[in-house]
C-alpha cells in the first residue's frame, strides 16, 4: 500500500490561532464602529475563511456590509494578521512530537484549511512547520473549499497520495463533512473552535491530545474504513 497521508486542518487543529484571529478581526471591524468580538463569538465566525469571518461578524452585529467595505475590511484584516504572524499562535501540545512520530514511520502530511493559502503558508513558515507538509491548500487555492470533497481530494492529489490511504484530522463541522464527502475517515480533536460538541458530528475517532495520534491509530482508522 502507498504510504498513508494524514491531512490536517489548521486553525483550531494544528495551531491555536484564536487570540490572533480575534485581535486581527477586531482591528478591522472596530474601525467600522463594530463592538469587538470575543473568543466565544469566534467559534461561530471561523471555519469558512477570512471573508466569511468578516461577513459573519457584521451579520452578528446586525450591520450592513457593502462589497466595497468588505474589500477594505479584508485588506485591514489580512495586513494586520500577516504583519504580526506568528504572533501568539502556538502548535497544540504534543503536535510536534506527533508529526515526528508519523513522519518517522513513513507517513506523509498535508494541510487542508479554509484560511487563505498565503496566510496559512506564512503561519506555518513562522512556526517552522512548513517543510513538514507535502501539500498545503487554502480556502482560495481551488475553485471550491471545505466541505466540498474536491478541496480535500485535490490536496491529496497534490501530495501525491490517494484518498483510500488518507485520513482527515480536524476540529470542526467542515472537516468532518469534507472527509465524509470525500469518503475519507476522520479523526476529530475537541480542543479547537467547533460551535457544537465534536462528538455530535460523528467523526470516526476522537483524540483528546496529540499524544494519541500514532501511526498505529492512523492505520487502524484506515483499515476500519475499508471494511
Ligand atoms: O480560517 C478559517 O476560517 C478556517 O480555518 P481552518 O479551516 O484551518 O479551521
Ligand atoms: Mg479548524
Amino acid at each position: 500500500m502507498s504510504s498513508p497521508l494524514v491531512v490536517f486542518d489548521l486553525d483550531g487543529t494544528l495551531v491555536d490561532t484564536a487570540p490572533d484571529l480575534v485581535a486581527s478581526l477586531n482591528h478591522a471591524v472596530t474601525q467600522a464602529g463594530i463592538e469587538p468580538v470575543t473568543y466565544t463569538d469566534l467559534t461561530h465566525l471561523v471555519g469558512h475563511g477570512a471573508r466569511a469571518m468578516i461577513e459573519r461578524t457584521f451579520a452578528l452585529r446586525g450591520k450592513a456590509l457593502s462589497e466595497e467595505e468588505l474589500t477594505w475590511q479584508m485588506k485591514e484584516f489580512v495586513d494586520f494578521y500577516h504583519g504580526s504572524m506568528p504572533g501568539g499562535s502556538l502548535p497544540y501540545p504534543g503536535l510536534v512530537s506527533a508529526l515526528d512520530r508519523l513522519q518517522d514511520a513513513g507517513l506523509r502530511l498535508a494541510v487542508c484549511t479554509n484560511k487563505p493559502e498565503m496566510l496559512a503558508r506564512r503561519l506555518l513558515d513562522g512556526l517552522g512547520l512548513i517543510d513538514r507538509f507535502a501539500a498545503i491548500s487554502g480556502g482560495d487555492t481551488f475553485a471550491v473549499r471545505k466541505p466540498h470533497a474536491e478541496h480535500l481530494l485535490s490536496t491529496v492529489a497534490h501530495a501525491g497520495a490517494v484518498a483510500e490511504h488518507s485520513v482527515m484530522v480536524g476540529d470542526s463541522l467542515n472537516d468532518i463533512l469534507v472527509a465524509r464527502n470525500a469518503s475519507v475517515p476522520s479523526i476529530a480533536v475537541p480542543f479547537g473552535y467547533s460551535d457544537v460538541p465534536i462528538a455530535s458530528l460523528s467523526p470516526d475517532r476522537i483524540i483528546e491530545h496529540f499524544d494519541e495520534l500514532t501511526p498505529e491509530l492512523v492505520r487502524t482508522v484506515l483499515r476500519r474504513e475499508k471494511k
